[in-house]
């Protein structure tokens, strides 16, 4: 199978050809337009080639919610943002706590085909925080589990996280942390301040995060081990680890779509499809992230795709679950918050959705290595986005088994028109491919 992406702007940068075959790009320039031979040819004109990108922050629900998306219904909602290698969270059912679990989740993706899935591993049996999963029994299996978390639930216990951390350096992973006080936030049904205030819900403090991103760099620190925080969402949280970053601790963070796009004004309604956790903050919150993603302090941009069913989510805010879909729009949102607006080049978001996603979730490497440099070589993982296209979003047609989108109606601009995984096109045209394995 051979490609030619015709006139595309590696990184947004000069216009060139690109020769995809067998899996690899194997030239770039005259040479790719005299090597072509019989390739099919894409018309790329305008278009800006990504390495493909890579979701650290993805819940796929299977198995065991597989009425709210599945391996394979999640997979083609990635490819269709422009990934081609998600990391799908523990909190399942069973949980991803043992070999077996992340062993079956890898083999259902590469079932599917249409992305990599790596599993992540629960840091605690059945998230419960109390006593380490097996860690390095994930770590060796076929799943080759790197990054570990209990996401939905919070290490809490300090000592269980430090075990953690220090479990972890054995096979150079990388715990993942939900930083959520339990206790600040017990009943907590939004961001505390004055629209809760005023709407008579639950409040949930910024330093209930806060308090615990500043334990666990400190925690980081003293066992010289990596810590991932994962959906950063208030403006301490920020400062946090810029303060642990300037000191040297091995910290990563990431910031999702909707953080870096939405406010807890928009709870007033009272529709649960703005209820998440951690929650939507206040303008200023969403400032400082999209500072903290320009300026570095913020790694990645994480989608927590959380599907939910519409008996879970089409319900009174306090009865829905927390949560939105985000693989179908993380690219446009990105483009539309970051990129339009002069905060970020197209070569800062292969930075922060492909590269550096891949290097903390230590897939940069190997026979499904992903996020590396869009070079002659390397695996043919490139995702094409038209950064002009306007466009609004539509839940009814996402490919996605669920359609908790807070983002219906939102005009974006920046959209992604093909996705290819080691040469083989999953998207083109911005629509799937026929089915076909891998
Ligand atoms: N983000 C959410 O609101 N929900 C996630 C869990 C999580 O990411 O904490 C889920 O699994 O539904
Ligand atoms: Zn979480
Ligand atoms: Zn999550």
């Amino acid at each position: 199978m051979r490609h030619l992406l015709r006139g595309v702007a590696p990184l947004g940068g000069e216009r060139t050809d690109v020769l995809l075959a067998d899996g690899v790009i194997v030239a770039i320039g005259a040479d790719a337009s005299r090597e072509a031979g019989s390739a099919t040819v894409l018309d790329g004109d305008g278009l800006v080639a990504l390495p493909g990108l890579v979701d650290l922050h993805t819940h796929l629900r299977e198995p065991g919610r597989e009425d709210a998306e599945t391996v394979a219904s999640g997979s083609r909602a990635a490819a269709l943002g422009g990934y081609t290698a998600v990391h799908a969270m523990a909190n399942t059912s069973p949980v991803a706590d043992t070999a077996g679990v992340v062993e079956q989740v890898w083999r259902l993706g590469q079932d599917a085909g249409r992305v990599d899935v790596f599993p992540v591993g629960a840091v605690s049996v059945g998230l419960r925080g109390e006593q380490l999963a097996e860690l390095g029994a994930m770590a060796q299996s076929a799943a080759r589990v790197r990054v570990f978390s209990d996401d939905g639930m919070c290490v809490h216990d300090p000592v269980l996280m430090r075990r953690a951390l220090e479990y972890v350096k054995a096979f150079d992973g990388v715990v993942a942390q939900h930083a959520q006080e339990p206790r600040l936030t017990q009943g907590a049904q939004m961001h505390e301040g004055i629209v809760s205030a005023e709407l008579g819900l639950a409040g949930w403090p910024a330093v209930a995060e806060e308090s615990i991103v500043a334990r666990d760099v400190l925690l980081a620190q003293h066992v010289g081990s990596r810590v991932h925080v994962l959906h950063v969402s208030t403006a301490g949280s920020v400062e946090i680890v810029r303060w642990a970053k300037a000191r040297g601790i091995a910290v990563t963070a990431e910031a999702t779509p909707h953080h870096l796009s939405l406010t807890d004004e928009r709870a007033r309604g009272y529709d649960p499809l703005f209820k998440v956790n951690p929650p939507l903050r206040t303008a200023e919150d969403v400032e400082a992230v999209r500072a903290g993603l320009a300026d570095g302090t913020i790694d990645v941009v994480g989608t927590d795709h959380a599907p939910h069913t519409r008996e879970d989510k089409d319900c009174e805010w306090a009865a829905a679950a927390f949560g939105m879909t985000g693989l179908e729009t993380a690219l446009g949102i990105v483009s539309t918050t970051m990129v339009a607006t002069g905060r970020l080049t197209w070569a800062d978001v292969a930075r922060v959705m492909s590269t550096t996603p891949a290097r903390i979730g230590r897939v940069a490497s190997g026979p499904h290595a992903h996020g590396r440099p869009l070079a002659v070589g390397e695996p043919a993982n490139v995702t094409l986005v038209d950064p002009t296209a306007r466009w609004t979003v539509d839940p009814s047609r996402h490919a996605s088994t669920s359609r908790n989108s807070p983002y219906g109606g939102t005009e974006l601009t920046g959209r992604v028109i093909a996705t290819f995984l080691r040469g083989r096109p999953t998207v083109l045209d911005g629509a799937l491919t026929e089915e076909e394995h891998a």
